[in-house]
């Protein structure tokens, strides 16, 4: 890690302290930085530790040990004020005021620019306006909050944030209860934010496909360690399906995406092209077929396109099928 490294943690570990002050240590030995201009994706199993450790880098609760420090200075050093200039959280927590338009919701992140009465200028509006129109919800100004998607609230959050105009932004869960394209809306929005504005962004998730193809470090934290890398080193370097290691997922390096382990029956010789080829070799796998290139094996199948059609070569019989859903059904019964 650089010295220019915006954030930094340093031996450190996380947990609770129950009502007689005894601490419960969630997760030590953590060590990562991120910097300027970086997403960063916090990755772990359920419970492992991601929002104690979110919490802890936002300065809502100190770390048992160890040291958390922006911009060269620790945490325990800045004023509640002055970090809140510098960093700023979204909580999973889903915000429902009742009576609360989302500009208002928004201009709440003006909070540590404003004067003693909260008062907003002219120039307080103007940016809270143009951090609506970021996220994607110009024309959103008056709608009260709880009265909008669980979507577009997640856009509103990060608008608040965007308001409140800090380098660093730590987010808990954005992509969680979003469908598939809003997924990728938000971390794309995130991606534009640490590109073209230069700031830091620290998000969790479980959403393994979008943070590897769409940032540029990954926090991953395992039940023994965490450690820290782009997405294709701790692919490279067998880090990363550690995360599946007592599970029944298994990360196929070649084609970087997750499959449930599965007793293989017979292995079957595929031949043809494009993605008719891509996606029977799924339909294949998924029904118990191993794929091969060895020529001894006993079935053979022949992706053919215009039309699409399957052709199905055994000892003694050959057959040709129209859909993938009647090869699976054929070949389910040999
Ligand atoms: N306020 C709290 N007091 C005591 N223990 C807590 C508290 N909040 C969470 N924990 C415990 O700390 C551990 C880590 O929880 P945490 O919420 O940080 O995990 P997580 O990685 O964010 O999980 P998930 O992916 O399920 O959201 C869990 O065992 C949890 O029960």
């Amino acid at each position: 890690m650089s010295e220019s490294t915006t954030i930094k943690l340093k031996q450190v570990s996380v947990g609770y302290r129950d009502s007689r002050g005894k601490e419960r240590i969630v997760k030590s030995g953590i060590s990562l930085g991120a910097e300027k201009g970086e997403l960063v994706a916090l990755i772990g199993g359920n419970g492992i530790g991601k929002s104690t450790l979110l919490r802890a880098l936002a300065g809502f609760q100190p770390p048992i040990t160890g040291d958390i420090s922006v911009s060269g200075k620790s945490i325990s050093a800045y004023r509640e004020k002055e970090l809140a200039t510098m960093m700023s959280f979204v909580s999973t927590e889903i915000i429902r005021v009742a009576n609360l338009s989302v500009f208002e919701m928004v201009a709440l992140g003006r909070f540590p620019h404003t004067n003693w009465f909260g008062k907003l200028t002219d120039e307080d509006r103007q940016i809270v306006n143009e951090s609506i129109r970021m996220v994607g919800l110009d024309g959103y100004q008056t709608r009260p909050i709880n009265q909008i998607s669980d979507g577009e609230r997640q856009r509103a959050m990060i608008a608040r944030t965007l308001a409140q105009d800090t380098d660093i932004i730590v987010l808990d869960e954005p992509t969680a209860f979003l469908d598939v394209p809003n997924k990728y809306e938000i971390v794309s929005i995130l991606h534009h934010l640490a590109r073209e504005k230069n700031k830091t962004i620290i998000f969790s998730t479980h959403d393994l496909n979008i943070a590897v193809s769409e940032v540029d470090m990954i926090w991953l934290m395992l039940q023994d360690d965490v450690v820290q890398g782009a997405p294709e080193d701790l692919i490279l370097n067998g880090q990363f399906p550690l995360l599946f290691q007592k599970s029944d997922l298994t990360f196929d390096m070649e084609k970087g995406d997750f499959r449930i382990k599965r007793h293989l029956k017979h292995a079957v010789q595929l031949t043809g092209k494009g993605a008719e080829l891509l996606w029977t070799q799924k339909a294949l796998e998924r029904n118990g077929l191993e794929v091969t290139n060895e020529a001894d094996t006993n079935i053979e199948i022949t992706v053919r396109s215009e039309p699409p059609c399957w052709q199905v070569q055994t000892a003694d019989s050959d057959k040709t099928f129209y859909s993938v859903y009647h090869l699976c059904r054929y070949l389910r019964e040999l």
